[in-house]
């Protein structure tokens, strides 16, 4: 039976994504592959450190007991992990639960293509300011389905022209939900609202992430 490393774990309202606002069980894996530069969970990076190893079903049987209705698998980066099937089969056999993984746009996503309204992914475009722009995976651009999530986390004004030209590039208005973030307290994010009006990008969502708005924004477990 594989085990998961579950960093933590913990019901809080979604800060984030198309579900933001609605409580939600946050499950984050330990380990990613890259190292964003604004990255705000750094401490889970590392494989190493500490972690609750969980089964699929115990992590189910939690998600169960927790009564939340809807699923965040995070990170760290969830898709690195080479038993994440199981882990989201299990998630998926409650019934009715929704679930969400996000993911940083390196890892195919292919592997999950039947994925619907009850089963979706936030992916982010990693921008110039991440320094980590060449670790994207473009293909994945062809696999978003209408309910997915593509977030483009803006932190300069190089950020913002790139992002308007990846989503031009790939029709991607067309394809998922797109949003605009601010890097938390690195720009201005009226500028992002002004470029947003200066090039019409009238099917572009803002959003700032509420959790650090509501707690601390150094705060672990919400
Ligand atoms: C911590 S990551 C974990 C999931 C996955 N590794 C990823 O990058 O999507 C979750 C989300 O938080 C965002 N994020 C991390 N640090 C941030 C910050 N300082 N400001 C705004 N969003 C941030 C990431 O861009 C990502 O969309
Ligand atoms: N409240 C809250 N909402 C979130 N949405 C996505 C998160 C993440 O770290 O992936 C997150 C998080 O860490 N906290
Ligand atoms: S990919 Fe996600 S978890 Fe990994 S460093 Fe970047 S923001 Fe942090
Ligand atoms: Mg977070």
């Amino acid at each position: 039976m594989e085990v998961f490393k579950i960093a933590e774990s913990f019901v809080s309202i979604n800060g984030e994504g198309k579900k933001a606002g609605r409580l939600s069980m946050f499950i984050r894996l330990r380990g990613c592959n890259l190292n964003c530069s604004y990255c705000d969970t750094k401490w889970a990076i590392s494989k190493k450190g500490e972690a609750d190893l969980m089964t699929a079903a115990e992590v189910a049987q939690m998600v169960k007991e927790s009564e939340a209705d809807l699923v965040t698998l995070t990170g760290g980066e969830p898709l690195l992990d080479e038993n994440i099937s199981e882990l989201i089969g299990s998630i998926l056999s409650l019934p009715k639960t929704e679930l969400e993984i996000e993911t940083n746009g390196s890892i195919p996503i292919r592997p999950w293509r039947e994925r619907d309204a009850r089963f979706s992914m936030t992916m982010d475009y990693k921008l110039p300011s991440s320094g980590m722009e060449e670790s994207m995976y473009l293909e994945n651009m062809e696999e978003l389905k209408p309910w997915d999530v593509v977030k483009f986390v803006i932190g300069t004004r190089e950020d913002l022209e790139k992002a308007k030209e990846v989503i031009e590039r790939f029709s991607l208005c067309e394809k998922a939900i797109v949003y605009f973030s601010p890097v938390f307290g690195a720009i201005p994010p009226d500028e992002i609202v002004e470029f947003m009006k200066e090039h019409r990008m009238n099917k572009v969502r803002f959003q700032i992430q509420i959790h650090k708005v509501v707690w601390n924004p150094e705060r672990k477990g919400v």
